[in-house]
């Protein structure tokens, strides 16, 4: 048979982190031709005082300056700026873009390979259809038409690309695409186990975002470790009710995964949407999510305030606000104005001088 393409559709902070596993694999492994493609949506950058584009700068150098600056990819990945030339030769595409570029992205893209297989490491694109919760690999699987599996797990990018140990779980049905797939990320430094609860390890990645935003909040507030670990503990059971409102059988043994309470627990303290709640709450009130993510991003997305508005109308029209008192708190910080120490249910009547940012910008609801 002849060897598998891969390409990787996007070229971020986890899409170049992430091509270093694959691009190992691509190299030891004869099942995979060993070029890996990445798509890049292009952009012109300066650097050093140069000006071009940053595929003609990441193919002559291999470094994505703007994404993943320091690290040299290995020289057989190669970045494709063209969408429809990096994705129709492709027998696995490997799915990596903030979620709210996914649907332009296949719109501007031309048909796939009959028989292509496709991986969603997307944390995040909730919607509501009929009722139902469709997630961002039912999405892909719908415009794909064709196998789609997941990839989460507590995977810091930078972390990752500079090779420190980690792990991660596949949500994947087919038992035949199981050993392939796992075959393309697993090595000694990214080890990865195999599980068939699709959405239960999906929604873990898209809602541990929300419980991360949480997690900032706290430490804006000067909280320590004792109040983190019980937000990151309230956090991980109301993912639970969330996903089991829609999702019945997703399985106990997902939230112990990598993608669970691992990832749950890395994102809290290491991870972007923490740090950009930290300022949020430090700000007081003085600068909006898209300043916040301008200033301490560099060009990167932040996740789980889009998803955060993505799970809000779908826990209203459940009936899932009582049940879900966090997520509820976590959503009216953010985006209505209230107090950020409602994260926790302080004593009532507690001294303003207890708690750090107690200066009248923000009203106490
Ligand atoms: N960075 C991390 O540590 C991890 C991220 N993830 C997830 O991976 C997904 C991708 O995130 P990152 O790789 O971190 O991206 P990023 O936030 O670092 O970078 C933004 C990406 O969006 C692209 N972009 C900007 N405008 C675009 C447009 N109009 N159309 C298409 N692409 C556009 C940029 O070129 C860039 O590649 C997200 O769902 C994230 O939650 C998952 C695990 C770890
Ligand atoms: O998903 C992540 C780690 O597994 C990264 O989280 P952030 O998007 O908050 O950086």
């Amino acid at each position: 048979m002849a060897p598998k393409r891969v390409t990787v559709v996007g070229s971020g902070n986890w899409g170049m982190a992430i091509a270093t596993i694959i691009a190992t694999n691509t190299e030891r492994h004869p099942e995979f031709e060993k070029d890996l493609t990445v798509w890049m949506f292009d952009e012109e950058i300066e650097h050093k005082g140069v000006k071009r584009k940053l595929s003609v700068h990441f193919n002559e150098t291999k470094e994505n300056v703007k994404y993943l600056p320091g690290v040299t990819l290995p020289r057989h990945v190669i970045a494709e700026p063209d969408i429809k030339k990096a994705v129709g030769n492709a027998d696995i595409l490997i799915w990596v873009l903030p979620h709210q570029f996914v649907p332009k992205t296949i719109e501007n893209m031309g048909p796939v390979k009959e028989g292509a297989v496709s991986v969603s490491l997307i944390k995040g694109g909730l919607e509501l259809e009929g009722g139902k919760l469709g997630l961002c690999s039912d999405l892909l699987r719908k415009l794909l038409k064709h196998e789609v599996a997941v990839l989460m797990g507590a995977n810091v990018a930078n972390e990752v690309a500079a090779g420190q140990f980690c792990e991660a779980t596949l949500g994947c049905k087919s038992a035949e695409h199981q050993g392939t797939l796992c075959k393309l990320f697993d090595c000694l430094s990214f080890r990865v186990n195999a599980v068939d609860d699709i959405p239960g390890v999906e929604l873990c990645g898209a809602l541990k975002n929300v419980v991360a935003l949480g997690a900032g909040f706290c430490d804006g507030l000067d909280y320590g470790g004792n109040t983190k670990a019980a937000l990151i503990r309230i956090g991980l059971q109301e993912m639970k009710i969330f996903i089991r409102h829609f999702y019945p059988d997703a399985k106990d043994s997902t939230f112990l995964e990598s993608c669970g309470v691992a990832d749950l627990i890395t994102t809290c303290f290491g991870g972007r949407n923490r740090k950009c709640a930290e300022a949020f709450v430090r700000s007081r009130g003085s600068k909006s999510w898209d300043q916040i993510e301008k200033d301490l991003l560099g060009g990167q997305k932040l996740q789980g305030t889009l998803t955060a508005q993505e799970i809000w109308p779908v826990m209203k029209a459940h009936g899932l606000c009582q049940k879900l008192p966090l997520f509820t708190t976590i959503y009216e910080i953010a985006f209505n104005g209230k107090a950020p120490w409602g994260i926790v249910k302080l004593p009532q009547g507690m001294p303003a001088s207890a708690f750090a940012v107690d200066d009248g910008f923000f009203d106490k609801k």
